[in-house]
C-alpha cells in the first residue's frame, strides 16, 4: 500500500502570496489522517493542489514512488487516488441515475468498468435503488453526503481526499459518516486523509491528526499522544 508524502510544501493563488508555507503532511497506508485548524488556515489549498487544481511552487508531493507535482486532475482516477470536495456536489435537479452516469465519466471509454462500478455502487448503497429515478435534491442532507462519498467509491480508490464530509450535518448524521469513513479504513484498507472543522468528531475517528496553522504545521501526533495530552483542552480549540 502506497502512502501520501508532502513535504515542506508552498502553494497559493496569487502569486506573491503563498497560503502553504513549507507544509509538510503524510498519510499513512490504510488509516485515517484529519487536519485540522482554524478557518482560512490552508485545509482546503492543501487537498486542492494534491489533486493539481493549484501548482507547487516549492516542496514535493509523492504518492508511493510517483510524484504528484504537475499531474493532471483528471489522470487521478487511474492513479486511485479520489477526491470528494466540499459541500455538495451532487446535481440536485438531476436524477440519482443521471448522477451516477456522470460520475462514470471518466471511465466512459471503458463500458465494461463503468457497468462493473454501477454494480458496485448499488451492492454497496442499496438504497440508492429506490431513489434510481428521482431528484438527487429530494434525499435528505445526510443521504446526499453519503452518496456523493460513494460517486467516489466508484473508481475503487486506494486513496480518499475528503473536505470537510460533515459540515452543515447534525450529530447524528454526521457520526454515520464518521462511521463509514472509518469502515472504508478498518474494513476495506483505503486510506482516507480528511480535512476537518469537527475537532471533536473528527479527530476521535482519525489514527494520526495535524494541527495546521497559517500554512504551516502548529501540532502532530497519533490519536492516543493527542488524546493524552490535548483531548482534555480541546473543547478551547473549537475554532
Ligand atoms: N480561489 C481562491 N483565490 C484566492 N484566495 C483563496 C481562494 N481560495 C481560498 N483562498 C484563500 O486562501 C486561504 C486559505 O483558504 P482555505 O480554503 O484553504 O482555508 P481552510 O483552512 O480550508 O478554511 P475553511 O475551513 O474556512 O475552508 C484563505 O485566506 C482564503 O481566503
Amino acid at each position: 500500500m502506497r502512502q501520501l508524502e508532502v513535504r515542506d510544501l508552498k502553494a497559493g493563488y496569487s502569486r506573491d502570496i503563498d497560503i502553504l508555507s513549507g507544509l509538510s503532511v503524510t498519510a499513512r497506508p490504510s488509516q485515517l489522517t484529519t487536519i485540522i485548524g482554524a478557518n482560512g488556515v490552508g485545509k482546503s489549498t492543501l487537498l486542492k493542489t494534491i489533486i493539481g487544481q493549484l501548482a507547487v511552487r516549492e516542496g514535493s508531493i509523492r504518492y508511493g514512488e510517483r510524484d504528484l507535482a504537475g499531474v493532471a486532475t483528471r489522470e487521478l482516477v487511474s492513479i486511485g487516488i479520489a477526491y470528494v470536495p466540499q459541500g455538495h456536489a451532487l446535481f440536485k435537479d438531476m436524477t440519482v441515475a443521471e448522477n451516477i452516469e456522470i460520475a462514470t465519466w471518466s471511465f466512459r471509454s471503458d463500458k465494461e468498468r463503468a457497468r462493473r462500478a454501477r454494480r458496485r455502487l448499488f451492492e454497496r448503497a442499496p438504497y440508492l435503488e429506490d431513489f434510481r429515478q428521482r431528484r438527487a435534491g429530494l434525499m435528505s442532507g445526510g443521504q446526499q453526503r453519503l452518496m456523493q462519498l460513494e460517486l467516489a467509491l466508484m473508481s475503487d480508490p486506494e486513496l480518499i481526499l475528503i473536505d470537510e464530509p460533515t459540515v452543515g450535518l447534525d450529530p447524528k448524521r454526521a457520526e454515520v459518516i464518521y462511521t463509514h469513513l472509518r469502515q472504508l479504513v478498518k474494513d476495506e484498507g483505503r486510506t482516507i486523509l480528511m480535512v476537518d472543522q469537527n475537532v471533536i468528531a473528527g479527530t476521535e475517528v482519525a489514527d494520526y491528526i495535524y494541527v495546521l496553522e497559517l500554512g504551516s504545521n502548529k501540532l502532530e501526533g497519533t490519536r492516543a499522544e493527542f488524546d493524552e495530552t490535548y483531548r482534555d483542552t480541546i473543547a478551547d480549540w473549537l475554532f
